[in-house]
């Protein structure tokens, strides 16, 4: 686990040996403690380099390891002590990654040489934690408070060149690291250590210390969404700038004390497990992610150039393909081409055409027009003939039936759709969507694209809305009604975004423009002058149904698009949402029509009705097979949906508030209201509860038992 060896006569050579990342789990903590003693009494050895196997330094602590109530083998404060005390000098290595108890253990080092391509940074904060084996401690006396704390708090990955900046590195080189690191480390043998004792050292004075910390208190409440590994972070900086270090230590400890086992940090932890889970799919046929082949793509095109299109084009040109961008409307490309340009800040191979006929040559076509089934059966069609034999034929559509696109191919199998969420270039989340007849080939490739463009990338069946938008749906549904019942916007955006949501329902409704669900409404007959000629307004296909969503688009308010919605814009494309009187009156207005009386409605409710719709909607997503597993939902919902990572996904969220509550809450409300068939607890969670409710990790046991009753 770390292997040691004497070189150049004097240096002992220790390399941490834990593939893939090299994680310090208990072994390698022993077999590091074990190294430093030796080198320390090996009478050999004048100095020491730190490096690890395979070109990665280490990427921190073992995630695996922190479901452990006592965690086995020496604690890292303790074996980092043991190496900054040691009186030879240290040197790390630093090739790859040196991340969270990586780049600890690097700051307990007494120098750092980097590789010119190596990163390093402290990204607990992801994981509900902070640098809590002395890294709070160390690194603001190393660069400061300032930078300490931006480091600490954001988690990013600090680039060597950076780092040596700010003094992070001590020298960044583009050769060997390891061999300039046993030169260096020869060269300061026998010189004195105690300055590059982080601990001996105070914290380089700040000026305004208390405003300064106030301010970034401040910061990090409007920021961190009910967050706690934020706020805990600028404590413990906090405490850096204060104590002396062995005080700081005790902060530090307590601190970590108070998170470690927190129900925040186990939801980040799970979901750092559930990004990853998506690589590992699976289709009910049978073929997985280890049996099938990627085709290669070095070409695509992108059909339709409206915003999705444009962030489509960046995404792919910014993972090195070369794009053909088709836009058949003139005025429209020459706007989108500008767009994609200053995307590209000039960079990127893309080229611009106006004619389908320009996709003729390329790998790999994603459609992005309209969202309408027409539309889209007519350019697959074209693209069926157009395309040379074997492109794969990709949809961005959101909801519509990849199966249906596919029959108008000549090759169905070669069509999946690959469903973007806006803004494309920026959002990580891909739905990789097979129908019944996507070849295994086809889902690999478009999965191994993802990856390509950086994206959380989780394949899933098809249905209307797949699993993310077919889980909106009674998210949106609750809202709507809550607002019937007397709730306003004001109130149901507080609740969710006090949950932790960036932005409430409404809001996020005004931004993405009400339009958008109202085309689809009337694609699925729910609406539209021909479906409600003589309907009842609140009921459709035998089922509570709101209109307010349509009455809205029907008034021109659009959201920010049109500087009114569910919230108030100074102007059309405004950002700032203000309450608006017309909507309060327009709900009184239209509760008075149908006899609806409004009552208090408490945050709570609006928290379990919308959430638990949601929640219910996914064991059924689950139930049917259309998402391989809870992980694969929680992964969509926190890379596309914005759900806050601190509370895990929504099935996460459901396994921590109790499987029980859960459906206990849905009786009540479906009780309360039985003409809403999304609020009726699905039979899986009835089994999951009758089961005992399991850990999320054995769901899958329940749900297969169930398939096979089918
Ligand atoms: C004794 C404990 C006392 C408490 C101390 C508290 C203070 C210290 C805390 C920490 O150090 S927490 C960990 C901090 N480190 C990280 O958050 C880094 C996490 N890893 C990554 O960001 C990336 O993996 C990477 C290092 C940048 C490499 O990325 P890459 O894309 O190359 O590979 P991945 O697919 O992400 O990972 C490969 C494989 O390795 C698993 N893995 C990665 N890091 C860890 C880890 N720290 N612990 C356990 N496992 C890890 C990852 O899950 C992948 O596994 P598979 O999916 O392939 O099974």
């Amino acid at each position: 686990m770390a292997q040691y060896r004497v070189v150049s006569g004097s240096v002992a050579l220790i390399t941490i040996q834990n593939p893939p990342v090299n994680a310090l789990r208990a072994a390698v903590r022993e077999g590091l403690f074990n190294a430093i003693k030796r080198a320390s009494s090996d009478p050999q050895v004048r100095s020491v380099v730190l490096s690890g196997h395979n070109g990665t330094f280490c990427g921190g602590a073992d995630i695996k390891e922190f479901g452990n109530v006592s965690l086995p083998g020496p604690h890292l404060v303790e074996v980092f002590q043991l190496m900054e005390d040691l009186v030879k000098p240290v040197v790390a290595a630093i090739e790859g990654f040196a991340l969270g108890g990586g780049l600890e253990l690097a700051l307990a080092c007494h120098y750092r040489i980097g590789h010119s391509k190596a990163r390093v940074g402290f990204p607990e904060v992801n994981l509900g934690l902070f640098p809590g084996a002395g890294g709070s401690q160390r690194l603001p006396r190393l660069v400061g408070v300032p930078a300490a704390l931006d480091i600490i708090i954001t988690g990013r990955h600090v680039a060597a060149g950076e780092a040596l900046k700010l003094g992070l590195l001590d020298k960044v080189i583009d050769q060997n690291t390891v061999d300039a690191a046993v030169t260096f480390a020869k060269s300061v043998e026998g010189k004195p250590l105690d300055n590059h004792r982080l601990g001996n050292r105070p914290c380089p004075p700040l000026e305004n210390m208390d405003a300064f910390f106030e301010e970034a208190m401040k910061r990090v409440h409007s920021r961190a969404r009910g967050a706690v590994a934020p706020i805990t972070c600028v404590q413990a900086v906090r405490g850096a700038a204060t104590l002396p270090f062995h005080k700081g230590m005790e902060l530090e400890k307590m601190l970590l004390g108070t998170l470690f086992n927190s129900a925040q940090a186990q939801a980040s932890q799970y979901c750092f497990f559930a990004e990853r889970a998506g690589a590992r799919w699976s289709m009910p046929s049978g073929a997985r992610w280890d049996t099938c082949k990627a085709k290669p793509i070095g070409t695509a095109a992108v059909i339709g150039l409206g915003t999705m299109g444009r962030g489509i084009t960046v995404a792919l040109a910014r993972a090195g393909l070369s794009v053909v961008a088709v836009e058949t409307q003139e005025h429209q490309l020459a706007e989108a081409q500008r767009a994609v340009s200053r995307m590209l800040k000039g960079g990127g191979r893309v080229s611009y055409s106006p004619d389908l006929q320009a996709a003729a040559e390329v790998d790999l076509v994603v459609e992005a027009v309209f969202e309408d089934m027409a539309i889209k059966e007519k350019i697959f069609k074209q693209l069926s003939e157009v395309c040379k034999p074997g492109t794969l034929l990709t949809t961005n559509t959101s909801t519509l039936d990849i199966d249906r696109l596919a029959s108008c191919t000549r090759d169905p199998q070669l069509v999946v759709g690959m469903h973007f969420f806006a803004p494309a270039h920026i959002m990580r989340l891909l739905e990789v969507v097979y129908g019944p007849r996507s070849s295994p080939e086809a889902v690999a490739t478009a999965m191994q694209l993802g990856k390509r463009m950086g994206k959380v990338s989780v394949a899933v069946g098809n249905c209307t809305g797949f699993v993310g938008n077919r889980m909106l749906k009674p998210y949106l549904e609750q809202a709507n009604f809550l607002l019937e019942e007397g709730a306003t916007p004001e109130l149901v955006d507080a609740a969710l975004e006090e949950f932790g949501f960036p932005m409430g329902v409404f809001k996020m409704s005004d931004l993405s423009g009400l339009d958008v669900g109202w085309r689809v409404r009337k694609e699925e007959g729910l609406t539209g002058p021909g479906v409600t000629a003589g309907q009842p307004m609140r009921i459709r296909h035998s089922r509570r149904y709101s209109p307010l969503g349509d009455l809205m688009c029907e008034e021109g308010r659009y959201g920010q698009k049109t500087g009114s919605g569910w919230y108030l814009y100074d102007k059309p494309g405004g950002r700032v949402a203000r309450s608006d009187p017309w909507l309060r009156n327009f709900l009184e207005q239209y509760r008075a029509r149908h006899g609806l009386v409004a009552r208090r409605i408490s945050q709570q409710e609006v928290l379990e009705r919308c959430l638990y719709a949601l929640i219910n909607e996914g064991f059924r997503v689950l139930e049917d097979g259309i998402a391989a597993s809870p992980q694969n939902i929680d992964a969509i919902y926190v890379f596309g949906y914005s759900w806050p990572k601190h509370r895990g996904g929504p099935m996460f969220y459901a396994s921590q508030v109790g499987l029980a509550r859960v459906l206990e809450g849905l009786n009540h409300y479906h009780q309360a209201h039985p003409d809403v068939p999304h609020l009726e607890p699905c039979s899986l969670l009835r089994r999951l509860v009758a089961s005992g409710s399991p850990p999320i990790d054995k769901w899958s046991e329940v749900v297969k038992g169930h398939r096979s009753q089918l």
